[in-house]
Protein backbone atom coordinates (compact mmCIF):
# COMPACT_ATOMS: atom_id res chain seq x y z
CA UNK A 1 0.00 0.00 0.00
CA UNK A 2 1.25 3.71 -0.75
CA UNK A 3 2.52 5.48 2.27
CA UNK A 4 1.18 8.60 2.83
CA UNK A 5 3.40 11.87 1.96
CA UNK A 6 4.54 11.34 5.58
CA UNK A 7 8.00 10.85 5.46
CA UNK A 8 9.50 14.45 6.89
CA UNK A 9 7.05 14.03 10.18
CA UNK A 10 7.29 17.59 12.29
CA UNK A 11 8.46 18.50 15.28
CA UNK A 12 6.08 18.28 18.21
CA UNK A 13 6.20 20.07 21.58
CA UNK A 14 4.82 18.43 24.40
CA UNK A 15 2.35 21.03 26.07
CA UNK A 16 0.62 20.62 29.58
CA UNK A 17 -3.16 19.77 29.69
CA UNK A 18 -4.30 23.35 31.18
CA UNK A 19 -2.23 24.75 28.47
CA UNK A 20 -3.61 23.04 25.35
CA UNK A 21 -6.63 24.26 26.86
CA UNK A 22 -5.94 27.32 27.62
CA UNK A 23 -4.47 27.83 23.62
CA UNK A 24 -7.97 26.66 23.14
CA UNK A 25 -9.80 28.97 24.95
CA UNK A 26 -8.40 31.66 22.84
CA UNK A 27 -10.49 31.25 20.13
CA UNK A 28 -13.54 30.03 21.61
CA UNK A 29 -16.40 31.88 21.58
CA UNK A 30 -20.03 31.77 21.67
CA UNK A 31 -21.88 31.18 18.43
CA UNK A 32 -24.53 33.80 19.00
CA UNK A 33 -28.10 33.44 19.74
CA UNK A 34 -31.64 32.38 18.61
CA UNK A 35 -35.10 31.84 19.23
CA UNK A 36 -36.70 28.38 19.56
CA UNK A 37 -40.12 27.64 21.18
CA UNK A 38 -40.35 26.28 24.93
CA UNK A 39 -41.16 22.92 23.74
CA UNK A 40 -37.96 22.93 22.17
CA UNK A 41 -35.81 24.29 24.60
CA UNK A 42 -34.57 21.11 26.74
CA UNK A 43 -30.87 20.92 26.89
CA UNK A 44 -30.53 24.51 25.57
CA UNK A 45 -28.29 27.43 26.94
CA UNK A 46 -30.24 30.38 28.37
CA UNK A 47 -28.31 33.44 26.01
CA UNK A 48 -30.50 36.03 28.48
CA UNK A 49 -31.39 36.57 31.83
CA UNK A 50 -35.04 35.57 32.67
CA UNK A 51 -36.85 38.14 35.37
CA UNK A 52 -39.97 37.72 36.35
CA UNK A 53 -42.74 39.37 34.49
CA UNK A 54 -45.34 39.40 37.60
CA UNK A 55 -45.19 37.78 40.93
CA UNK A 56 -45.56 33.91 42.13
CA UNK A 57 -48.16 33.14 42.89
CA UNK A 58 -49.33 36.12 41.72
CA UNK A 59 -53.18 35.75 43.56
CA UNK A 60 -53.40 34.79 47.46
CA UNK A 61 -53.61 30.75 47.23
CA UNK A 62 -55.17 28.08 49.42
CA UNK A 63 -52.65 25.25 49.86
CA UNK A 64 -56.22 22.93 50.82
CA UNK A 65 -59.50 21.87 50.39
CA UNK A 66 -61.19 23.78 52.75
CA UNK A 67 -62.47 27.04 54.41
CA UNK A 68 -61.34 30.27 53.68
CA UNK A 69 -61.76 32.34 57.27
CA UNK A 70 -60.37 35.01 58.90
CA UNK A 71 -58.74 33.53 61.63
CA UNK A 72 -59.54 35.82 64.47
CA UNK A 73 -63.09 34.40 64.26
CA UNK A 74 -61.71 30.49 65.01
CA UNK A 75 -60.37 32.73 68.70
CA UNK A 76 -61.68 30.64 71.69
CA UNK A 77 -62.79 27.55 69.34
CA UNK A 78 -62.44 24.26 71.51
CA UNK A 79 -64.06 20.98 71.32
CA UNK A 80 -65.83 22.24 74.27
CA UNK A 81 -66.98 25.57 72.64
CA UNK A 82 -66.45 25.27 68.63
CA UNK A 83 -67.07 28.62 66.26
CA UNK A 84 -69.67 28.25 63.83
CA UNK A 85 -69.26 29.79 60.27
CA UNK A 86 -71.95 30.37 57.49
CA UNK A 87 -70.84 28.84 54.44
CA UNK A 88 -71.55 32.35 51.93
CA UNK A 89 -69.50 30.84 48.52
CA UNK A 90 -67.68 27.96 46.98
CA UNK A 91 -64.36 29.18 45.46
CA UNK A 92 -63.09 26.23 42.56
CA UNK A 93 -59.82 26.76 41.34
CA UNK A 94 -59.64 29.60 38.49
CA UNK A 95 -62.88 31.27 40.20
CA UNK A 96 -62.37 35.12 41.31
CA UNK A 97 -64.29 35.19 45.15
CA UNK A 98 -67.11 37.38 45.21
CA UNK A 99 -68.23 37.84 48.81
CA UNK A 100 -66.40 39.41 51.15
CA UNK A 101 -65.35 36.84 54.27
CA UNK A 102 -66.76 38.47 57.88
CA UNK A 103 -66.24 36.74 61.59
CA UNK A 104 -69.39 35.20 61.16
CA UNK A 105 -68.97 33.77 57.87
CA UNK A 106 -66.10 31.53 55.67
CA UNK A 107 -66.13 30.29 51.92
CA UNK A 108 -65.54 26.79 50.59
CA UNK A 109 -62.41 26.80 48.59
CA UNK A 110 -59.87 24.26 46.80
CA UNK A 111 -56.49 23.66 47.01
CA UNK A 112 -55.17 26.57 44.56
CA UNK A 113 -58.19 28.64 44.56
CA UNK A 114 -57.77 32.42 44.90
CA UNK A 115 -58.67 33.29 48.50
CA UNK A 116 -60.84 36.28 49.51
CA UNK A 117 -59.40 39.43 50.31
CA UNK A 118 -60.53 39.14 53.61
CA UNK A 119 -59.90 35.54 54.57
CA UNK A 120 -56.38 35.43 55.91
CA UNK A 121 -56.27 31.64 56.50
CA UNK A 122 -57.60 27.94 55.25
CA UNK A 123 -58.96 25.51 57.34
CA UNK A 124 -59.05 22.00 56.09
CA UNK A 125 -62.16 20.45 55.37
CA UNK A 126 -61.55 17.57 57.51
CA UNK A 127 -60.90 19.52 60.65
CA UNK A 128 -65.10 21.26 60.39
CA UNK A 129 -67.88 19.46 60.63
CA UNK A 130 -70.80 20.94 58.34
CA UNK A 131 -74.61 20.90 59.14
CA UNK A 132 -77.60 22.60 57.90
CA UNK A 133 -79.21 25.25 59.95
CA UNK A 134 -82.05 26.98 58.25
CA UNK A 135 -81.28 26.43 54.78
CA UNK A 136 -78.26 27.19 55.58
CA UNK A 137 -74.99 25.73 55.58
CA UNK A 138 -72.46 25.79 58.33
CA UNK A 139 -69.54 24.94 59.93
CA UNK A 140 -68.16 24.12 63.25
CA UNK A 141 -64.19 24.53 64.00
CA UNK A 142 -63.07 22.53 67.19
CA UNK A 143 -59.41 24.89 67.24
CA UNK A 144 -57.70 28.29 66.83
CA UNK A 145 -56.58 28.45 63.06
CA UNK A 146 -53.95 31.22 63.18
CA UNK A 147 -53.45 33.79 60.63
CA UNK A 148 -51.54 32.50 57.40
CA UNK A 149 -52.71 28.84 57.69
CA UNK A 150 -52.55 26.87 54.09
CA UNK A 151 -52.32 30.16 52.63
CA UNK A 152 -49.20 31.65 50.28
CA UNK A 153 -49.24 34.98 50.02
CA UNK A 154 -48.75 36.66 46.71
CA UNK A 155 -45.12 36.40 45.63
CA UNK A 156 -44.11 33.54 48.26
CA UNK A 157 -42.13 31.82 45.57
CA UNK A 158 -41.07 34.75 42.91
CA UNK A 159 -40.98 38.40 43.62
CA UNK A 160 -41.46 39.95 40.22
CA UNK A 161 -39.21 41.68 38.57
CA UNK A 162 -36.67 39.07 40.24
CA UNK A 163 -33.69 37.43 37.79
CA UNK A 164 -35.18 33.80 38.00
CA UNK A 165 -32.83 32.30 35.46
CA UNK A 166 -29.18 33.54 34.59
CA UNK A 167 -27.72 33.64 31.19
CA UNK A 168 -25.72 30.98 30.64
CA UNK A 169 -28.15 28.30 32.33
CA UNK A 170 -28.69 24.99 31.22
CA UNK A 171 -32.48 25.04 30.70
CA UNK A 172 -33.60 21.17 32.39
CA UNK A 173 -37.35 20.29 33.91
CA UNK A 174 -36.75 22.83 36.57
CA UNK A 175 -35.87 25.69 34.31
CA UNK A 176 -38.81 24.96 31.37
CA UNK A 177 -41.48 25.05 34.16
CA UNK A 178 -40.21 28.59 35.50
CA UNK A 179 -40.57 29.30 31.73
CA UNK A 180 -44.10 28.35 31.49
CA UNK A 181 -45.28 29.79 34.45
CA UNK A 182 -43.88 33.16 33.42
CA UNK A 183 -45.57 32.67 29.66
CA UNK A 184 -42.44 32.52 28.15
CA UNK A 185 -43.50 31.06 25.09
CA UNK A 186 -40.10 31.49 23.28
CA UNK A 187 -37.04 32.01 24.85
CA UNK A 188 -33.27 33.09 23.45
CA UNK A 189 -31.10 30.31 23.80
CA UNK A 190 -27.76 29.93 22.58
CA UNK A 191 -26.63 28.57 19.29
CA UNK A 192 -25.47 24.87 19.31
CA UNK A 193 -22.46 24.24 17.04
CA UNK A 194 -22.81 21.83 14.17
CA UNK A 195 -19.43 19.15 14.28
CA UNK A 196 -18.20 17.43 11.19
CA UNK A 197 -17.14 14.13 12.65
CA UNK A 198 -14.49 11.57 10.36
CA UNK A 199 -12.84 8.66 11.53
CA UNK A 200 -9.91 7.87 9.63
CA UNK A 201 -7.66 4.53 8.65
CA UNK A 202 -8.14 2.72 5.34
CA UNK A 203 -9.12 -0.51 7.89
CA UNK A 204 -12.59 0.62 9.12
CA UNK A 205 -15.83 -1.03 8.18
CA UNK A 206 -18.98 0.87 7.86
CA UNK A 207 -20.79 -0.66 11.10
CA UNK A 208 -23.19 -2.57 8.63
CA UNK A 209 -20.25 -4.32 6.83
CA UNK A 210 -19.50 -7.58 7.83
CA UNK A 211 -15.80 -8.31 9.84
CA UNK A 212 -13.34 -9.23 7.25
CA UNK A 213 -9.62 -10.13 8.71
CA UNK A 214 -7.89 -7.21 10.02
CA UNK A 215 -10.44 -4.46 9.56
CA UNK A 216 -12.56 -3.22 12.18
CA UNK A 217 -15.70 -1.39 12.26
CA UNK A 218 -15.87 2.50 12.74
CA UNK A 219 -17.32 3.01 16.18
CA UNK A 220 -15.23 5.92 17.20
CA UNK A 221 -17.15 8.15 15.07
CA UNK A 222 -20.21 6.62 16.95
CA UNK A 223 -18.97 7.34 20.16
CA UNK A 224 -17.95 10.98 19.08
CA UNK A 225 -21.92 11.63 17.39
CA UNK A 226 -23.20 10.32 21.30
CA UNK A 227 -20.67 12.64 23.03
CA UNK A 228 -21.34 15.26 21.15
CA UNK A 229 -25.06 15.10 21.56
CA UNK A 230 -24.60 14.52 24.87
CA UNK A 231 -22.92 18.10 25.04
CA UNK A 232 -25.68 19.47 23.01
CA UNK A 233 -23.78 19.69 19.60
CA UNK A 234 -24.94 18.95 16.66
CA UNK A 235 -23.01 15.81 14.86
CA UNK A 236 -22.45 15.38 11.60
CA UNK A 237 -20.96 12.12 10.61
CA UNK A 238 -19.15 12.44 7.97
CA UNK A 239 -17.78 8.53 7.36
CA UNK A 240 -14.40 7.54 7.16
CA UNK A 241 -11.55 8.37 4.82
CA UNK A 242 -8.90 5.69 3.89
CA UNK A 243 -4.77 6.47 4.43
CA UNK A 244 -4.48 8.86 1.30
CA UNK A 245 -3.58 12.67 3.23
CA UNK A 246 -4.58 14.22 0.07
CA UNK A 247 -8.42 13.24 0.28
CA UNK A 248 -8.26 13.93 4.31
CA UNK A 249 -7.22 17.01 3.26
CA UNK A 250 -9.61 18.16 0.54
CA UNK A 251 -12.58 16.76 2.76
CA UNK A 252 -11.42 18.05 6.18
CA UNK A 253 -11.77 21.69 4.33
CA UNK A 254 -14.24 21.13 2.53
CA UNK A 255 -16.73 20.37 5.88
CA UNK A 256 -15.07 23.27 7.12
CA UNK A 257 -18.27 25.04 4.96
CA UNK A 258 -20.70 22.41 6.60
CA UNK A 259 -20.04 22.87 10.30
CA UNK A 260 -18.59 25.10 13.29
CA UNK A 261 -15.42 22.95 13.46
CA UNK A 262 -14.58 19.09 12.49
CA UNK A 263 -13.16 16.62 15.04
CA UNK A 264 -11.51 13.77 13.36
CA UNK A 265 -9.82 10.62 14.77
CA UNK A 266 -6.97 8.09 14.54
CA UNK A 267 -3.92 9.15 12.04
CA UNK A 268 -2.29 11.33 14.68
CA UNK A 269 0.55 9.41 15.62
CA UNK A 270 4.33 8.59 14.16
CA UNK A 271 3.09 6.10 11.89
CA UNK A 272 3.70 5.79 7.96
CA UNK A 273 -0.48 6.28 7.47
CA UNK A 274 -0.87 8.67 9.82
CA UNK A 275 -2.47 11.25 7.42
CA UNK A 276 -3.64 13.85 9.89
CA UNK A 277 0.22 14.41 10.41
CA UNK A 278 0.08 15.36 6.33
CA UNK A 279 -2.76 17.56 6.66
CA UNK A 280 -1.02 19.46 9.40
CA UNK A 281 2.49 19.69 7.79
CA UNK A 282 0.51 21.31 5.10
CA UNK A 283 -1.98 23.55 6.94
CA UNK A 284 -2.19 27.10 6.63
CA UNK A 285 -4.09 27.73 9.75
CA UNK A 286 -2.55 28.06 13.55
CA UNK A 287 -1.06 24.80 15.04
CA UNK A 288 -2.61 24.96 17.92
CA UNK A 289 -0.68 21.64 20.10
CA UNK A 290 0.33 18.18 18.72
CA UNK A 291 1.71 16.37 21.39
CA UNK A 292 0.02 16.52 25.23
CA UNK A 293 1.48 15.27 27.80
CA UNK A 294 -1.31 12.87 29.06
CA UNK A 295 -1.89 9.22 28.56
CA UNK A 296 -3.85 8.26 27.01
CA UNK A 297 -4.34 10.53 23.74
CA UNK A 298 -0.55 12.36 24.16
CA UNK A 299 -0.28 12.67 19.86
CA UNK A 300 -4.21 14.78 20.59
CA UNK A 301 -3.67 17.36 17.91
CA UNK A 302 -5.48 20.74 17.44
CA UNK A 303 -5.35 23.64 14.88
CA UNK A 304 -7.48 26.80 14.06
CA UNK A 305 -8.26 27.94 10.73
CA UNK A 306 -10.61 30.81 9.79
CA UNK A 307 -11.06 31.07 13.22
CA UNK A 308 -12.59 27.02 13.06
CA UNK A 309 -11.14 24.37 14.92
CA UNK A 310 -9.98 21.08 13.95
CA UNK A 311 -9.10 18.90 16.71
CA UNK A 312 -7.71 15.63 15.64
CA UNK A 313 -8.03 13.10 17.88
CA UNK A 314 -6.73 9.67 18.82
CA UNK A 315 -7.64 6.51 16.69
CA UNK A 316 -7.14 4.68 19.65
CA UNK A 317 -10.54 4.61 21.20
CA UNK A 318 -9.86 5.23 24.94
CA UNK A 319 -7.56 8.28 23.95
CA UNK A 320 -10.06 9.47 22.03
CA UNK A 321 -12.86 9.47 24.39
CA UNK A 322 -10.19 11.40 26.53
CA UNK A 323 -9.20 13.75 24.23
CA UNK A 324 -12.98 14.94 23.65
CA UNK A 325 -13.60 15.28 27.06
CA UNK A 326 -10.84 17.16 27.84
CA UNK A 327 -10.13 19.38 24.73
CA UNK A 328 -13.73 19.05 22.21
CA UNK A 329 -16.82 19.23 25.21
CA UNK A 330 -15.78 22.52 26.55
CA UNK A 331 -15.41 23.68 22.91
CA UNK A 332 -18.92 22.64 22.60
CA UNK A 333 -20.18 23.78 25.82
CA UNK A 334 -18.29 27.33 25.08
CA UNK A 335 -19.65 27.81 21.86
CA UNK A 336 -23.16 27.78 23.39
CA UNK A 337 -22.31 30.25 25.97
CA UNK A 338 -21.99 28.08 28.79
CA UNK A 339 -19.07 29.44 31.65
CA UNK A 340 -19.53 26.10 33.35
CA UNK A 341 -17.46 24.24 30.73
CA UNK A 342 -14.58 22.07 32.15
CA UNK A 343 -15.76 18.75 34.04
CA UNK A 344 -16.08 19.61 37.95
CA UNK A 345 -12.88 17.76 39.49
CA UNK A 346 -13.08 16.25 42.96
CA UNK A 347 -11.14 14.82 45.43
CA UNK A 348 -11.29 11.48 46.73
CA UNK A 349 -9.93 8.50 47.91
CA UNK A 350 -8.51 5.81 45.76
CA UNK A 351 -10.51 2.66 45.95
CA UNK A 352 -7.73 0.10 44.42
CA UNK A 353 -4.31 1.04 43.42
CA UNK A 354 -3.27 1.86 40.28
CA UNK A 355 0.59 0.52 39.97
CA UNK A 356 1.88 1.82 36.50
CA UNK A 357 4.78 4.12 36.16
CA UNK A 358 3.68 7.57 34.37
CA UNK A 359 6.03 9.49 32.44
CA UNK A 360 2.58 11.72 31.92
CA UNK A 361 -0.23 12.51 33.56
CA UNK A 362 -2.70 9.73 33.38
CA UNK A 363 -5.99 10.15 32.73
CA UNK A 364 -7.66 6.23 34.12
CA UNK A 365 -11.18 5.42 33.26
CA UNK A 366 -12.90 5.38 37.01
CA UNK A 367 -15.90 4.61 38.63
CA UNK A 368 -17.12 6.69 41.36
CA UNK A 369 -18.84 5.62 45.06
CA UNK A 370 -19.36 6.70 48.40
CA UNK A 371 -18.65 4.55 50.95
CA UNK A 372 -19.43 5.25 54.90
CA UNK A 373 -19.56 8.80 53.78
CA UNK A 374 -16.58 8.98 52.00
CA UNK A 375 -16.16 9.40 48.32
CA UNK A 376 -14.27 6.79 46.60
CA UNK A 377 -12.93 6.26 43.23
CA UNK A 378 -11.43 3.26 41.64
CA UNK A 379 -10.32 2.41 37.59
CA UNK A 380 -13.14 0.57 36.43
CA UNK A 381 -10.60 -2.47 34.54
CA UNK A 382 -8.91 -2.40 31.13
CA UNK A 383 -7.56 0.91 30.95
CA UNK A 384 -4.88 0.48 27.99
CA UNK A 385 -5.75 3.41 25.05
CA UNK A 386 -6.79 0.78 22.50
CA UNK A 387 -9.57 -0.71 25.00
CA UNK A 388 -13.42 0.89 24.12
CA UNK A 389 -15.17 -1.64 26.65
CA UNK A 390 -14.32 0.10 29.48
CA UNK A 391 -15.04 3.35 28.87
CA UNK A 392 -18.96 2.56 29.39
CA UNK A 393 -18.48 1.70 32.59
CA UNK A 394 -16.50 4.66 33.57
CA UNK A 395 -18.41 7.45 35.71
CA UNK A 396 -14.83 9.96 36.52
CA UNK A 397 -11.77 10.06 34.85
CA UNK A 398 -8.87 9.32 37.58
CA UNK A 399 -5.95 11.47 37.73
CA UNK A 400 -2.84 9.47 38.43
CA UNK A 401 0.09 12.76 38.31
CA UNK A 402 3.37 11.99 36.04
CA UNK A 403 6.30 10.29 37.62
CA UNK A 404 6.56 7.90 40.88
CA UNK A 405 5.08 4.46 40.78
CA UNK A 406 1.74 4.71 40.55
CA UNK A 407 -0.79 5.26 43.70
CA UNK A 408 -1.72 3.33 46.75
CA UNK A 409 -5.48 2.53 47.81
CA UNK A 410 -6.76 4.77 50.14
CA UNK A 411 -4.34 7.48 49.04
CA UNK A 412 -6.01 10.74 48.14
CA UNK A 413 -6.32 11.85 44.22
CA UNK A 414 -7.99 13.78 41.83
CA UNK A 415 -10.90 12.78 39.26
CA UNK A 416 -12.89 14.62 36.31
CA UNK A 417 -16.89 13.99 37.24
CA UNK A 418 -17.87 12.72 33.82
CA UNK A 419 -21.73 13.05 34.84
CA UNK A 420 -23.95 15.80 35.20
N1 LIG B 1 5.98 4.17 17.42
C1 LIG B 1 4.98 4.74 18.04
N2 LIG B 1 3.77 4.23 17.91
C2 LIG B 1 2.71 4.79 18.53
C3 LIG B 1 2.94 5.93 19.33
C4 LIG B 1 4.23 6.46 19.44
O1 LIG B 1 4.45 7.46 20.12
N3 LIG B 1 5.21 5.86 18.76
N4 LIG B 1 1.87 6.46 19.99
C5 LIG B 1 0.85 5.52 20.38
C6 LIG B 1 -0.21 6.22 20.99
S1 LIG B 1 0.13 6.87 22.51
C7 LIG B 1 -1.44 6.30 20.43
S2 LIG B 1 -2.76 6.98 21.34
C8 LIG B 1 -1.72 5.81 19.10
C9 LIG B 1 -2.34 6.90 18.28
O2 LIG B 1 -2.74 6.39 17.09
P1 LIG B 1 -3.40 7.29 15.98
O3 LIG B 1 -4.12 8.41 16.58
O4 LIG B 1 -2.39 7.61 14.98
O5 LIG B 1 -4.52 6.36 15.41
P2 LIG B 1 -4.43 5.23 14.32
O6 LIG B 1 -3.02 4.88 14.10
O7 LIG B 1 -5.19 5.66 13.14
O8 LIG B 1 -5.19 4.07 15.03
C10 LIG B 1 -4.82 3.59 16.29
C11 LIG B 1 -5.76 2.45 16.67
O9 LIG B 1 -7.08 2.92 16.76
C12 LIG B 1 -7.94 2.18 15.90
N5 LIG B 1 -8.95 3.09 15.33
C13 LIG B 1 -8.70 4.13 14.53
N6 LIG B 1 -9.84 4.72 14.16
C14 LIG B 1 -10.82 4.04 14.73
C15 LIG B 1 -12.24 4.16 14.69
N7 LIG B 1 -12.84 5.13 14.00
N8 LIG B 1 -13.00 3.30 15.41
C16 LIG B 1 -12.37 2.31 16.12
N9 LIG B 1 -11.04 2.15 16.20
C17 LIG B 1 -10.27 2.99 15.49
C18 LIG B 1 -7.02 1.69 14.82
O10 LIG B 1 -7.55 0.60 14.12
C19 LIG B 1 -5.79 1.37 15.62
O11 LIG B 1 -5.95 0.12 16.27
O12 LIG B 1 -0.57 5.43 18.43
C20 LIG B 1 0.36 4.66 19.23
N10 LIG B 1 1.46 4.28 18.40
O1 LIG C 1 -1.73 8.62 23.71
MO1 LIG C 1 -1.84 6.89 23.46
O2 LIG C 1 -2.45 6.49 24.74
O3 LIG C 1 -1.76 7.58 24.97
O4 LIG C 1 -1.97 5.10 23.67
MG1 LIG D 1 -1.37 5.84 14.04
Amino acid sequence: MEKGASVNRFRRNTVQVEEAQRRIEQHLRPLGVEQVSLENAYGRTLAEDVFAPSHMPHFRRSGMDGFAIMSSSTKGASPESPVCLEVIEHIPCGFVPTKAVSPKTASRIMTGAMVPEQADAVIMLEMTEESEKEGKTCISIRKEIPAGKNLTSIGDEITQGDCVLQKGTKIGAGETALLAIFGFHHVHVCKRPTIAIFATGSELLPVEAPLTQGKIRNSNSYMLQALIREAGGIPLLMGAIPDEAAKAQSLVLEAFSQADFVVTSGGVSVGDYDILVDLFQNWDGEMLFNKVAMRPGSPTTAGVWNEQFLFALSGNPGACFVGFELFVRPVILGMQGQSQRYRQECTAFLGKEFSKVNAYPRYVRGKSYVSEGKLFVEPVGMDQSSVTVSIKDSDCLIKIPAGGKGVQQGELISALLLKG
